[in-house]
């Protein structure tokens, strides 16, 4: 492969003696990964049921590798049932060495498409928020997808500037991740197209934005509270230096240890100006060190040192009322304690919000909770995210298809399904329809046919099975 001098020379010096091997894994194959959605399905009966032979990850105890040759994972019921992410096995490490708590306030501030969102959500277990942002709308789409996909309620997606954001959640973080917009060396052999980009826009343009992020990331985090910093880079001005930047505007900053693992390599005083000791517990990934692509992980504790006041924006707005009479019908057959002050009616579409949250008014976003679904004239229709977000046990009207059933592919590609078989003459209504137990979308029964109201945009497509 043709790399360009100066990153050649650059790497020299970085791995010295370790240079040679680091040039010949780009001979060898990428590596594919998948993670489990915890949320959903716990890693054991994951396993039971998983269509492919998987290799644990070793660092990641929801991660697996399969083989992308043979295997396609992306077009599996199990998939659009949202039981797991496929995401490179390095890039897995920033969101699962954060130490998320279910009840924590968390912030994404570079998100989409939501590779670490996903797992940030899905630790969160339903409890406390995670607001997953990216500057780019267009990429913020796909972010929300994934995060509804997994089934993850208590989010908001922004699409901001992160020093627009920092007016409105001063201090507000207990938990924040930066997967920072890098230059992307860690991906040359993954992606080609990496170089050529790296060409346009190289490590000087990049440390300067990472500089920007992480002050502004740092201002929103509660003292006491922790962040995490990434790239998929190797340059020095982009990882360790940045780090240095940041604990040179907040001393009170310090670097945390994060759990081992063999193959992580030690981040690298020598490449900083302060030659900071502390950071050697940040963490290099190697691709000739371990079976995942280039990157760079820090963490740490912001101190207590400014105890400052937190916001008093608050939402408002959100007083107690009643639930409409149509709501109420429906979470008839819910099983889940609505709390009514958590309701937001925009036009017909009702969402459930996220407690505690700062009024955010003027702030661009794509989502702001969770979408029930829609009030039509005297009837409610449920949303793909409620579908998502709902486990089987939770929902009266189930119809459980077996993964070898071809309706499931049916229903997923839009079809209308005779379900004969499955119900009485008489049944009708909103029904939950899951693959082997797990949700995929809704449906309205009447006369023992399936309506289909699967997400139009989210339909299988193309021909054939899986
Ligand atoms: C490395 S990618 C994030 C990948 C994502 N964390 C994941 O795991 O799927 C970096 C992201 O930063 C976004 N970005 C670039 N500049 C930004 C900025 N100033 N503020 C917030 N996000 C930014 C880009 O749009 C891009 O989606």
């Amino acid at each position: 492969m043709n790399l360009p001098k100066a990153f050649e020379e650059k790497m020299k010096s970085l791995l010295k003696d370790e240079y040679e091997d680091y040039i010949k894994c780009f001979d060898e194959a990428r590596h594919y990964g998948l993670r489990v959605n915890t949320n959903k399905i716990t890693v054991e009966e994951f396993l039971k049921i998983a269509p492919w032979p998987l290799e644990p990850i070793p660092w990641i105890h929801n991660g697996f590798y399969y083989d992308g040759e043979t295997a396609q994972p992306a077009k599996h019921p199990y998939y659009f049932a949202g039981l797991y992410y496929l995401q490179e096995p390095s890039a897995m490490t920033p969101a699962d060495r954060l130490p998320i708590e279910p009840g924590d306030k968390v912030l994404d501030v570079c998100a989409a498409p939501g590779g670490k969102a996903t797992e940030l959500g899905a630790r969160l277990l339903g409890e406390g928020v995670l607001i997953a942002n990216d500057i780019s709308s267009s990429r913020a789409k796909g972010l929300l997808k994934n995060l509804e996909l997994f089934g993850i309620g208590n989010m908001m997606v922004l699409s901001e500037e992160p020093g627009k954001l920092t007016e409105y959640f001063p201090e507000y973080f207990d938990k924040i991740l930066i997967d920072a917009p890098c230059s992307g060396e860690g991906m040359f052999r993954k992606d080609k197209k990496m170089v050529k980009a790296w060409e346009e826009h190289g490590p000087e343009f990049f440390s300067k934005l990472q500089r920007s992020i992480i002050t502004q990331a740092a201002a929103m985090l509660k003292p006491g509270g922790m962040l995490l910093y990434s790239t998929c880079t190797f340059d020095p001005s982009e990882n360790e230096q940045t780090i240095e930047y940041l604990l040179s505007k907040y001393p009170e900053f310090e670097i945390c240890r994060m759990e081992s693992y063999e193959g992580f390599a030690q981040g690298m005083p020598e490449v900083s100006v302060s030659k900071n000791p502390d950071l050697l517990n940040t963490v290099r990934i190697f691709p000739h060190k371990m079976k995942g692509e280039g990157h760079y992980l820090a963490l740490l504790r912001k101190g207590k040192l400014e105890e400052r006041a937190a916001s008093n924006r608050v939402l408002k707005g959100l007083q107690k009322k009643k639930l409409p009479k149509e709501l109420e019908e429906f979470f008839d057959d819910v099983d889940w304690e609505l709390d009514a002050a958590c309701l937001d009616i925009h036009g017909e579409r009702v969402y459930y919000m996220p407690q505690g949250l700062p009024d955010l008014k003027g702030v661009r976003f794509l989502r702001s909770g969770l979408l029930l679904g829609e009030l039509k004239k005297n009837r409610f229709e449920p949303s793909q995210a409620l579908a998502m977000c709902l486990k089987k046990e939770e929902y009266a009207k189930i119809l459980d298809l077996p993964l070898q059933d071809e309706r499931v592919v049916k229903y997923l590609k839009g079809d209308t399904l005779d379900v004969e078989d499955l119900v009485d003459r008489k049944a009708k209504g909103w029904y939950l329809v899951c693959v082997d137990g797990y949700p995929l979308g809704f449906g309205k029964l009447s006369n023992q046919t399936l309506k289909n109201k699967y997400l139009p945009g989210w339909r299988w497509m193309g021909q054939g099975t899986y």
